[in-house]
């Protein structure tokens, strides 16, 4: 059932706990959760005036995989953009591993792996190309045998590891930027709406490697306004509307996060 409690002044918040199919991965991480790795206290952030979001508050823990659900406009993106520090708080604070983000930029950057919705990378590379060349820029060196077992890890074809990044799905250049993220040892991702665009079999197959990534003690934000995408992989969900936090939807023990309850809260609230 659904349980409203307060989370701040203006917003009801809800945690859902269904009996739900067993899950034990989403269970491990949840188990592997430590302390909040990324913290939004009291965020507000406007525009000449207009208030794009109000008063968020929300944690992410270590091995959690968090899904922050709107439909358009809702601010997702500018969570994100706030996070990564290309927005400063109107009020409140946005802290990455312990650190306010707008006074350690250089550091939260570093600690963070930032997936937007089609991965930057040079499509006149290859991906060892690609991944050496970010590797470089960031001062870190790889062996190829290291670069091999990033790209063995998620899995993607060793046929297409020296093809030019133009000849690649959607699926196989996300898979590419995660390699990236696995060898910089970024233990924070932020991925914008990461399954967009991709078939049934590539989505199931990312929700895996997200998995394992958070198994792995990864802290993982991902924003996205598809419901069912969300309730697949995440530990938690906070619905946004008009750039507030109006519900949090928790994953029971064993079990994922029921999909018709979000979608009602998401549809009747208009989100
Ligand atoms: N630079 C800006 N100037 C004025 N308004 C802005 C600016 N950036 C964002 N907004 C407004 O803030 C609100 C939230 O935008 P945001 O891009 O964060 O939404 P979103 O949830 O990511 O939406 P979508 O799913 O459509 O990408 C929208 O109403 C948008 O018009």
């Amino acid at each position: 059932m659904t349980t409203p409690t307060a989370i701040n002044q203006t917003s009801p918040i809800e945690s859902q706990r269904p009996e739900n199919t067993s899950n034990s991965e989403l269970n491990n991480a949840q188990t592997a959760k430590s302390e909040a790795i990324i913290e939004v206290n009291s965020l507000s952030f406007s525009i000449k005036n207009n208030a794009i979001l109000k008063n968020l508050n929300f944690t992410v823990g270590s091995g959690e995989i968090y899904a922050l659900l709107g439909g358009n406009g809702a601010g997702k993106s500018t969570t994100l953009k706030t996070l990564l520090g290309f927005n400063k708080p109107t009020q409140g604070s946005v802290k990455v591993a312990g650190k306010e983000v707008t006074q350690g930029l250089d550091f939260v950057r570093g600690k963070t792996a930032y997936l937007p919705e089609s991965a930057t990378l040079y499509p006149h590379l290859t991906a060892r190309e690609n991944v050496k060349y970010f590797l470089s820029l960031a001062d870190i060196n790889k062996t190829d045998e290291q670069i091999n077992a990033a790209f063995n890890r998620v899995a993607l074809q060793e046929g297409a590891w020296e093809r030019h990044i133009q000849t690649y799905s959607k699926g196989m250049r996300q898979k590419t930027a995660i390699a990236l993220a696995i060898l910089r040892e970024a233990p924070i991702f932020l991925l914008d709406e990461p399954t967009s665009g991709l078939d049934p079999v590539a989505i199931d197959e990312f929700n895996q490697l997200v998995r394992e990534l958070a198994l792995t003690g990864a802290t993982i934000l991902m924003v996205t306004h598809d419901v069912y995408g969300a309730c697949q992989v995440a530990n938690r969900i906070g619905l946004l509307r008009a750039g507030e936090l109006v519900g949090e939807f928790d994953a029971p023990e064993n079990g994922r996060i029921d999909t018709e309850q979000v979608h009602a809260a998401f549809a009747q609230r208009g989100a």
